[in-house]
């Protein structure tokens, strides 16, 4: 099939690239000029694994072109995805103006009847909008019909849940789109659910705000963990293998990041709110995330005391291993809450500095190299689980740092590995090793 997809970030691209690679001819638009330009030399503007290798093959066997020409993009296309970014205003609503321009300049572009396909996240009545937008524009007898297409997919497996989804959600009113998008997928193998339009929205915050939910309650246990002297791990483990509970999100820290669970629980509120619904329980999801965030530092201040002029290696600045997006992740709180201490800050992250310093910029130090960060510090905060942190060799802390205090905000390390090191080690939910106070 002729396909275009509108905006290439973490959505857009994978989405774009993937389906070149079932065989489709793809063509992805963006309004920036720079990454468009990036991306048609081969490379990709964001760190995802396997994605590089994908893009370049797709472009040698020219299934899969980029332009920021929307016309060049639309001609001919018979399915348009939109995939632009819709972040959260300051209340908490979803910022649709994105969505909204993508709308637009469909309309203006298009010539041929044609699936106009969202994979955003929108809010509830959003794509009636986007077909009322584009009809204004293109009105009858040209054809726009608007589905739904919520993604699922996470950064840095977004390849394998690309190809692997749970299900695949459909919503339209229209018999003959279902059944286009359905003929598209069906190499997929992945379960499809056909629903109506607003459904198929409400799906994907739902199931964002349902996981939101998960990690946050297991934050609550963990931290009651911490009181009785119970250990999380053990405790997720044995609920987790009831299958009505199950394993997965269910792995405590210093709370959700990331473009997705911060914004669209907020906007889930918001939208309960504009039909006089109150929702309590995600209300609270997000108040034990906040609390959770500031953690890390708290902990550093109950084993420092007063962490001025103190120095420490921040580890890990993506809001989860294997992406390079900072967004919402802990790691930006945790850094600006140790610079309100009067802390000097080290961070280490493998892929994450460039981004982690169009938010922080010079406030703190940045490296690649773990070894550096941590070389002379006070204390060792973990934020992301990045393997390199978690296979990091403990016996390094010990010699590196002046005083050896671990506080791992993401349980990397097993209790049974550090009782044998010479380390003060304080985590979520479970025992601290050798705890004591540092006169400040
Ligand atoms: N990031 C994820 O893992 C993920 C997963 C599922 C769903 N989503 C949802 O998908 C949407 C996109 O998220 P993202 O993380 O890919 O966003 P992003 O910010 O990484 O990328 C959005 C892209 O759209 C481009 N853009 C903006 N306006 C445009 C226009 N009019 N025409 C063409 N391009 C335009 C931007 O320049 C940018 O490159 C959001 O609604 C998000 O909630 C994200
Ligand atoms: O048990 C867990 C699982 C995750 N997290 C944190 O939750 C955040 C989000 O993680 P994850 O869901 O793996 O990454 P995302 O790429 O944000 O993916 C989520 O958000 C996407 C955007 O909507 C959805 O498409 C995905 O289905 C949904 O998992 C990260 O900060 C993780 O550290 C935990 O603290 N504990």
């Amino acid at each position: 099939m002729r396909i275009a997809v509108a905006g290439t970030g973490y959505v857009g691209l994978i989405t774009g690239i993937c389906l070149a690679e079932m065989g489709h001819h793809v063509v992805c638009t963006d309004v920036r000029e720079e990454k468009i330009q990036l991306l048609k030399t081969g490379r990709s503007p964001i760190f995802e694994p396997g994605l590089e290798p994908m893009l370049k093959h797709n472009m040698s066997n020219g299934r899969l072109d980029f332009t920021t020409n929307p016309r060049t993009a639309y001609k001919n296309a018979e399915i348009i995805f939109i995939a632009v970014g819709t972040p959260e205003n300051e209340d908490g609503t979803a910022n649709l103006d994105y969505i909204h321009a993508a709308a637009y300049t469909i309309g203006v572009s298009i010539e041929n009847d044609v699936i106009v396909c969202t994979k955003s996240t929108v809010p509830v009545g959003t794509n009636e909008k986007i077909k009322e937008i584009i009809q204004s524009v293109k009105p009858p007898p040209l054809q726009a019909i608007v589905v739904s297409n919520p993604e699922f997919l996470r950064e840095g497996t977004g390849i394998i849940d690309f190809f692997n989804g749970d299900r695949i959600v459909i919503g339209t009113e229209s018999r003959e789109a279902a059944s286009i998008m359905e003929k598209m997928y069906l190499p997929l193998k992945i379960p499809i659910m056909k629903t109506d339009t607003r459904s198929a929205e409400m799906i994907k915050y739902a199931s964002n705000a349902f996981l939101a939910t998960k990690i946050s309650f297991i934050n609550e246990i963990a931290a009651i963990c911490e009181k009785v002297g119970a250990n999380i791990e053990e405790v997720a483990y044995g609920i987790g293998k009831d299958k009505r509970i199950g394993p997965h999100f269910l792995q405590t820290g210093i709370g959700y990041g990331g473009s997705c669970f911060p914004k669209d629980t907020k906007a889930l509120v918001q939208i309960a709110g504009n039909v006089k619904h109150k929702f309590e329980l995600l209300e609270s999801v997000i108040k034990v995330n906040y609390r959770q965030q500031a953690l890390a530092v708290l902990k550093a201040k109950e084993i420092l005391g007063s962490l001025k002029d103190k120095r420490v290696a921040l580890l890990g600045l993506a809001f989860k291993p294997d992406t390079d997006d900072v967004r919402e992740a802990a790691s930006l709180t945790i850094a600006k809450a140790l610079k309100d201490e009067g802390a000097m800050v080290i961070a280490y992250d493998p892929a994450a500095i460039a981004n982690a310093r169009k938010v922080l910029g010079d406030t703190i130090e940045y490296t690649m190299d773990i070894q550096l960060a941590i070389e002379n510090t006070d204390a060792a905060i973990i934020a992301t689980e990045w393997d390199q942190i978690k296979h990091f060799p403990l016996e390094i802390y010990a010699e590196k740092m002046k005083s050896p205090i671990i506080i791992d905000g993401r349980n990397c390390y097993s209790l049974q590995d550090l009782s044998s090191h010479p380390i003060t080690y304080i985590s979520i939910g479970r025992p601290s090793i050798k705890p004591y106070k540092v006169k400040s």
